[in-house]
Order: C-alpha cells, then structure tokens, then sequence
C-alpha cells in the first residue's frame, strides 16, 4: 500500500482549566488522508473538528497542546519537527482556508500584496515581475475574472465570495499537496457555496491536492467527500467513504444526523421523525431543484457506478 499523505495516530489535544485538570477536546483520534482525496470530517459544533485541523497545522491556541499521538506528513512526524522545518510545511506543503476570510486577510494591504507576501516566503528566488504574473495567474485559477484590477483592491472592496477566493488563492499559491478547510462555505449563501465547493473540487482533480474539509453540513459532505470521519465529543465514531456513510450508516449518532438532514433519499421514511421534522421536509420538497444537494449526490453516486 502507498504511503498516505497525512496519517493521524492517537491524537489527543488537551486544554489547562482552571482547576488545573486537562480538558480533552481530541480524544484518541487516527485517520489518514491519502494523495489526492477529499476526506469530510464531520460533527456538530464542539466535536472537535477544528482542534484535529489546527493541531495538524500546528496552529493551536490558548493553551491548547498535542498531549498524546504523531502526526505525520510524508513520512515526517510534524510534531517533532525543528521549528524551523515546520514552518517551511506551513504554507508551502500544506495549507488551511478559515470560515471566515476577513479574520486571515489584512484590512490594510491590497489583494497583489497578500498573495506575493506568501509567494516571497516560500520562493525569495523570484523576480518582482514573475511574482506579479503569478499573483494574476493565481487570482484566475481561482476564478476572478478581472484578475489585475481584483489583485489591486483592499479586502473590504471585495465580496464574501470573492473573498474566499482570495483566500483559496494564497492557500494554493505554493502548490501545497494539503488543504485543510474548515467549514469555508458556511457563511456564504447558497449559489456562492456551490461555486467554492465546484473550485475546491476543481482544485483536487487538476492539481490531485488532497483536501481535508470540515463541516457540519451533511449536504456538503454529499457533495465533495470521497471519505468521511464523522466526530462526536472529541473522538471518531464512525469512518465510512462517501457511499457507504449514506448508504448504510452504522453509528445511531450518524443516523441521527443523516435523519436531520432533508434528502430524497429519506422523503419515504419519516417514520421516525418529529412532527415538526416532517413539516420542515415538506418545505424541502417544495424547495427549488437545485437547492435539494442531494440530487449531486444521487449523480455521483451514479457516475461512480458508471466508471466501475
Ligand atoms: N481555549 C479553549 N479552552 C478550552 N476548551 C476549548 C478551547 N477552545 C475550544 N475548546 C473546546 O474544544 C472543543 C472542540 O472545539 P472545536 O472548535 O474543535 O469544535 P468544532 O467541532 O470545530 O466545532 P465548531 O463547528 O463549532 O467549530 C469544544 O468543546 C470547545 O469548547
């Protein structure tokens, strides 16, 4: 078997309280991302999603530590990497893009800055005039039409989308193999959502960047998983690839999120929902085509049959 991109074993991340006990906020978790796949994680708020991705990052904060397990990137356990070395992973081998795009950009620096920022870290060999062509070039791989005049505004003078886009463009300035995003669509509305989950996929195919997505959001994950970890409470419950997960879910707390998302898979079986539930699924149903996300599924799951 090749080796994975990334292989998690054992992780546990813990928190100092007050009373000097350690809170455990990733509990014993392993999971691996192999080259060129998309891996969901999934959970409620609080499961422990974000500590995995920012413990694998190495971007943990206030207090939070890796206090048990390896973390290792291509061979290279990450958590006893010099300092030095894991720096030179962030940004260049791996990256992260962040719900919220405001909170990584600088309010302050035009668009061209930013991105030639992280491409002058990784790359101090190249010219001022390679770097201001690879500033557009990036800016149109991910889908900004008018690339030269975007790369000269400021973050405020731009869209939500638009700035997730940005953000997309600095995470893959540097080719990394890794992209963690955690949860990047989710305060976007639903056109746009569709549009970033479309480049994120776009990215995977053409680029075989391995893409570890976090969400909450089961009709995300139907759409651009190849593999799932469903988390609660800090550890793993359940691993599944994309159809089996749907398919045949073997947790009762998969089940039970899988039956609290609206899907036409389940508009027959309603047995055991609220009253409330199935006033919400009717809504659903009387929902516009392509705001019913698990029509891509249904298609996915048939080209996949296609090509086996
Ligand atoms: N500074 C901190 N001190 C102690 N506990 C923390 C701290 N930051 C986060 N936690 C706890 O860690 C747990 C996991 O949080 P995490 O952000 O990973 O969840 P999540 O699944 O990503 O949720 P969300 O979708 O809301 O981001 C939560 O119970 C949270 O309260």
């Amino acid at each position: 078997m090749t080796e994975p991109l990334l292989a998690v074993d054992h992780l546990q991340v813990q928190f100092p309280s007050r009373d000097k006990r350690e809170i455990t906020v990733v509990d014993d978790v392993s999971f691996h991302v192999n080259k060129g796949e998309i891996l969901a994680i999934v959970g409620e708020s609080g499961s422990g999603k974000s500590m995995t991705s920012l413990a694998i990052m190495g971007l943990l904060k206030g207090g939070g530590q890796v206090s048990n397990g390896s973390i290792t990137y291509q061979g290279r356990n990450l958590l006893t990497l010099p300092k030095k070395e894991r720096r030179k992973v962030n940004g260049r081998e791996m990256a992260m893009i962040f719900q919220e795009p405001m909170s990584s950009l600088n309010p302050m620096l035009r668009i061209k800055t930013q991105i030639a920022e992280t491409l002058k870290i990784h790359h101090p060999e190249l010219s001022k005039k390679a770097i201001q062509e690879k500033v557009v070039d990036l800016l149109r791989q991910v889908e900004i039409a008018d690339a030269e005049s975007v790369a000269n505004r400021f973050p405020h003078q731009l869209s939500g989308g638009m700035r997730q886009r940005v953000m997309i463009a600095i995470a893959i300035a540097n080719e990394p193999q890794l992209l963690i995003a955690d949860e990047p669509t989710t305060a976007l509305d639903v056109t746009i959502q569709k549009q970033i989950l479309s480049l994120l996929k776009d990215l995977n195919r053409k680029n075989g960047m391995g893409i570890v997505f976090i969400t909450h959001d089961l009709s995300v994950v139907a759409d651009i998983a190849d593999r799932v970890l469903v988390m609660r409470k800090g550890k793993i419950v359940e691993e599944a690839t994309v159809f089996e997960l749907f398919d045949n879910p073997q947790h009762p707390y998969t089940i039970r999120l899988l039956k609290a998302m609206p899907t036409l898979d389940m508009k027959t079986d309603t047995k055991d929902l609220l009253p409330e539930e199935t006033h919400e699924l009717d809504e659903f149903e009387d929902a516009p085509f392509e705001q019913r996300s698990e029509t891509h599924f249904v298609r996915r799951k048939e080209a996949a049959r296609d090509e086996s």
